[in-house]
């Protein structure tokens, strides 16, 4: 059935990045879901970690461009040419596989029939001897390592660029879910607009993503230092610095971390008693570079009464989980059969 040497692959394709995982190898490539292109022509000028050094900074014959929107394909063609590049780079020089591979690609849980089959189709453009999805709070949940095929429950919410999705899971199935459209990209347009009013000075995507990582707190930032930030003041369009405080921050991303808590609370109202007794004995167990925020697991503690734990590596555990879920191929294939 294999090519000789054919691997298989599992591709966390997210909002804000996408990891290649080979079998037997773990991830091999990880870079931003972003591609340049010339305007007029469409030719790829970069992908990944050069094309977003260029976001923001393009002329106006070239475009970079994220084509992937809370967690969905907003621009198939070049979703598919960057799948393509990834499955290139994750062969590069290493000889891993010969034939098509297949591959896993894990998706939101909110996502529709159409657009999971945007990814699939994509995929394949992309080269793939066949693709199959997995949803991604339990591809988290796998590469957390959750105990997600036993009778017990685990919940797991992965905050992502574009969603967030929290998930309780028992017995290899997810029991109840809630993805929002509301993650780390929603931070940053937080910070911009709070930015923007406060002292009429523009900035960029990627500034306030700097802010967020450098200074950002979803409560009580206490011992975290201000910084100097540049933009463009509004009212004389020129460059500008200030300084601004982990205490603004803070109070700018208060609605995007209420409305995360939020989905946590509607999903455990939703938890049946028995795995509602198991998580309070293991905890919610936080994964997505989102996970990251300082103090934004102590946030949902306190909101729900519940321990909260951030994953190892959260970055990584999509990808993982989608990586590990080729073990257990045949249940995605049955699954696929049934929806096609
Ligand atoms: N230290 C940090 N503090 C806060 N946010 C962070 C930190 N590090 C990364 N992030 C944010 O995490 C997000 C990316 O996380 P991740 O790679 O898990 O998302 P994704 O899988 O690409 O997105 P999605 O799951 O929505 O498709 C970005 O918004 C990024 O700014």
């Amino acid at each position: 059935m294999f090519g000789i040497g054919t691997k298989d692959l599992g591709i966390d394709l997210g909002t804000a990045n996408t990891l290649v995982y080979v079998k037997g190898k773990g991830i091999v490539v990880r870079e931003p879901s972003v591609v340049a292109l010339q305007t007029d022509t469409k030719a790829i000028v970069a992908v990944g970690n050069d094309a977003k050094n260029m976001i923001g900074r393009t002329p106006g014959n070239i475009v970079a461009l994220r084509p992937m929107k809370d967690g969905v394909i907003a621009d198939y063609e070049t979703t598919a040419v960057m799948m393509k590049y990834y499955i290139k780079q994750a062969n590069k020089n290493k000889g891993l596989f010969s034939g098509k591979p297949y591959v896993m690609v894990c998706v939101p849980s909110g996502i529709t029939a159409v657009e999971e089959r945007a990814v699939v189709d994509a995929t394949r453009q992309a080269g793939a001897r066949d693709a199959y999805t997995i949803e991604e709070p339990f591809a988290a949940a796998i590469g957390a390592n959750l105990p997600v095929w036993e009778p017990t429950g685990s919940m797991v919410v992965d905050i992502g660029g574009g969603t967030t999705e929290v998930a309780i899971i028992s017995l290899g199935g997810i029991v109840t879910s809630q993805s929002i459209r509301i993650a780390g990209d929603e931070m940053d347009d937080a910070i911009i607009n709070y930015i923007r009013k406060t002292y009429n000075l523009m900035i960029g995507d990627r500034t306030a993503e700097m802010i967020k990582v450098e200074i950002g707190s979803a409560s009580d930032p206490e011992g975290v230092d201000n910084i100097d930030i540049r933009g463009r003041d509004l009212l004389t369009g020129l460059p500008k610095t200030i300084e601004i405080t982990a205490e603004e921050i803070s109070k700018a991303l208060n609605d995007t971390v209420a409305a995360i808590v939020d989905a946590v609370k509607v999903t455990l109202e939703k938890t049946p008693p028995e795995l509602a007794a198991d998580i309070m004995d293991r905890g919610i167990v936080l994964t997505g570079g989102g996970a990251l925020l300082r103090n934004l697991d102590k946030v949902i503690s306190e909101e729900t009464k519940m321990p909260v734990l951030i994953a190892e590596n959260p970055l990584d555990c999509v990808a993982i989980g989608t990586g590990k879920a080729l073990d257990h191929i045949d249940l995605f294939k049955t699954k696929a059969k049934d929806s096609r």
